[in-house]
């Protein structure tokens, strides 16, 4: 049987063009985070209902990955890293991303209510429409903050995991935020400081573009120094331990290395290597807050998962 369905363009749309809208590579990170703010609290979940919850916020952050392309067809169809996304290349209608975008959010809000709570829901809700709505919709267009601000979207997913175990919002859910709240901005921002003809053709006011690269490469160094800060400080509340706080030693000392490699740096001399210290520093990003979240995962582990039948004490 095919997996084909006719588009407005009379072309076929394959599973693989609706499934390329759910941004899976990006949202796999972000999975990751929720799953993680999940399995830390000190909370058990039943192990079949924890799963499913993770499906569900999976299947929230896809949609806003397909709104995200919706709305932003105009832009992704300047961008030659964006070109041959499903909408601007025609293999997917507008209208069929945003349907789809809709109704997987309803779906997936829908049954974290049902499987988890009320407030996990309402938090879920709600980041799809930062996402979907206040980033994509208004900031990224408007004002080089968009990443800024924007990036709370991207940090509610470890609150909305740690929300369906205990109900509710603490101090080391607010840490977990705070970090990857923090980090957007160098994560982006190095990425930027390569693909910046991309958003100028585009006419995104990205920091690069309105402010140029010197005050970007400022601001990359700013924003390490206090995700630094956050990073280590998270280590002392309930959900660090001896791995995470030897983790965030090594990888924080080698993240400020880089952003004050890049603070060094010319723009002549990073266009002359093709901006490889940049692209070093966005994939060493990327293996930041994964090793963090998995650190913290580890810890948890040690200490015992609260979801698991605890062993007796026989000493
Ligand atoms: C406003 C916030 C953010 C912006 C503007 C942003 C922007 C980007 C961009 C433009 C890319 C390149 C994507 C591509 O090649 O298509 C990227 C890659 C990536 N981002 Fe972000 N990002 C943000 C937040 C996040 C968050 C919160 C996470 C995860 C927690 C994340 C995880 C990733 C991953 C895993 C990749 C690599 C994807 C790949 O290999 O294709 N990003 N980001
Ligand atoms: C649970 C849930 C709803 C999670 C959402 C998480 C979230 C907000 C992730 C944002 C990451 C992301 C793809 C930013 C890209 O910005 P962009 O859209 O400007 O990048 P683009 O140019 O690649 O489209």
């Amino acid at each position: 049987m095919s997996d084909a369905t006719v588009n407005d363009f009379g072309q076929d749309a394959q599973f693989d063009d609706y499934f390329a809208l759910l941004k899976p590579r990006v949202m796999s990170l972000v999975v990751f985070t929720a799953a993680v703010g999940l399995l830390v609290a000190p909370v058990g979940v039943n192990p079949i209902i924890g799963f499913a919850s993770i499906l569900f916020i999976a299947l929230g952050a896809g949609a806003s990955g397909a709104l995200n392309m919706w709305w932003d067809a105009d832009i992704d169809a300047v961008m030659k890293r964006t070109v041959k996304r499903p909408v601007p290349d025609g293999r997917v209608t507008p209208k069929n991303a945003m349907i789809m975008g809709l109704w997987l959010s309803v779906l997936a809000v829908g049954m974290l209510a049902l499987t988890a709570n009320f407030f996990a829901a309402g938090l879920l809700a709600f980041t799809i429409f930062f996402y979907a709505v206040v980033y994509t919709m208004f900031l990224k267009r408007s004002t080089p903050q968009n990443i800024v601000i924007g990036g709370a979207a991207g940090a509610f997913p470890p609150m909305v995991g740690w929300a369906v175990a205990t109900g509710g919002v603490s101090i080391e859910s607010i840490m977990m935020f705070a970090l990857i709240f923090v980090w957007t901005p160098p994560h982006f921002w190095a990425l930027s400081l390569f693909m910046n003809d991309d958003y100028t053709k585009a006419g995104v006011p990205m920091l690069t573009v309105t402010h140029g690269t010197r005050v970007t490469r400022n601001n990359i160094l700013g924003y390490t120094v206090v995700l630094a800060l956050v990073a280590l400080g998270t280590a002392f509340t309930s959900i660090g331990g001896p791995v995470y706080l030897a983790v965030a030693l090594v990888l924080n000392a080698m993240f400020l290395r880089g952003a004050f490699g890049l603070w060094r740096r010319e723009d002549a001399a990073a266009e002359s290597d093709k901006y490889a210290d940049e692209r070093k520093f966005f994939r060493l990003s990327l293996v930041y807050l994964f090793v963090h979240f998995a650190a913290l995962l580890v810890d948890a582990a040690l200490r015992g998962f609260a979801f698991m039948p605890q062993l007796p004490v026989v000493f």
